[in-house]
């Protein structure tokens, strides 16, 4: 079984989570594209959606699902659905691989319930093996970079063809790599706290309640207490 072979199964997954005649939160990423084309096929159960990227609401939109503004929303969403680059066995996340971690957290801070679609590659014991993003105010990511440098990794500011890589919120990115997070909601809380940064890419505050995991003997349903 292929990778995609497991995010697509955690993807049809997903659609059961769906509840019908209401607005959904979507995540980004290649696990959410499968998801949004499953939720294609179910489209007019749903009110609609509110998207974590442009290229996520381009999506939607492509397959004629109408993508709300959060600030038209009123009501809590019920469920985000979105994929992750690490998740631990609380339900903890590593999450902006795409670059999408500040629009995702909004999201799911705006959501009842966070369901994580990830094949089994994803679940890890300690996150911090893959790098963790810290979109961070353009000016000020050389100040921020020494700071992260000093919690015991390396920064660096992510490039797309060689160029600083810019968010959709006009942001530049740092991946910090060499870090053993054994305390996710304290360095959550610590990076956040720094001026300059916007969002950084842990979901520990606020992790999945559910994770669908694809492995090549069906997926399995991690539920976790929040
Ligand atoms: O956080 C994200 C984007 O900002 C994605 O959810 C994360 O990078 C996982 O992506 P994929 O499903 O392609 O492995």
């Amino acid at each position: 079984m292929s990778q995609d072979d497991l995010k697509l199964s955690v993807a049809r997954a997903a659609v059961n989570y769906v509840p019908e005649g209401k607005i959904i939160g979507v995540g980004t990423g290649s696990t959410a594209n499968f998801f949004i084309d499953e939720l294609a096929r179910i489209k007019d159960r749903i009110a609609g959606t509110v998207a974590s990227s442009k290229a996520t609401a381009e999506r939607l939109v492509s397959h004629g699902i109408r993508v709300f503004d959060l600030n038209d929303i009123h009501d809590s969403i019920p469920v985000y659905i979105d994929g992750a680059d690490e998740i631990s066995g609380t339900g903890a996340m590593i999450k902006g691989g795409g670059g999408a971690l500040t629009r995702e957290k909004i999201i799911a801070s705006a959501s009842d319930r966070f369901i994580c679609i990830a094949d089994e590659s994803k679940l890890v014991t300690t996150l911090g093996k893959f790098p963790l993003p810290v979109e961070v105010i353009p000016m000020a990511h050389e100040l921020i970079a020494r700071k992260l440098d000093a919690l015991g990794g390396q920064a660096r500011l992510r490039l797309k063809d060689g160029k600083p890589f810019i968010t959709d919120n006009g942001n530049v990115i740092l991946d910090i790599s060499g870090l053993q997070i054994a305390r996710p909601e304290e360095l959550e809380r610590i990076i956040n706290n720094m001026a300059g940064v916007v969002t950084v890419g842990l979901f520990a505050q606020r992790g999945a309640n559910v994770c669908l995991l694809g492995s090549p003997d069906g997926v399995k349903v991690l539920e976790f207490d929040k």
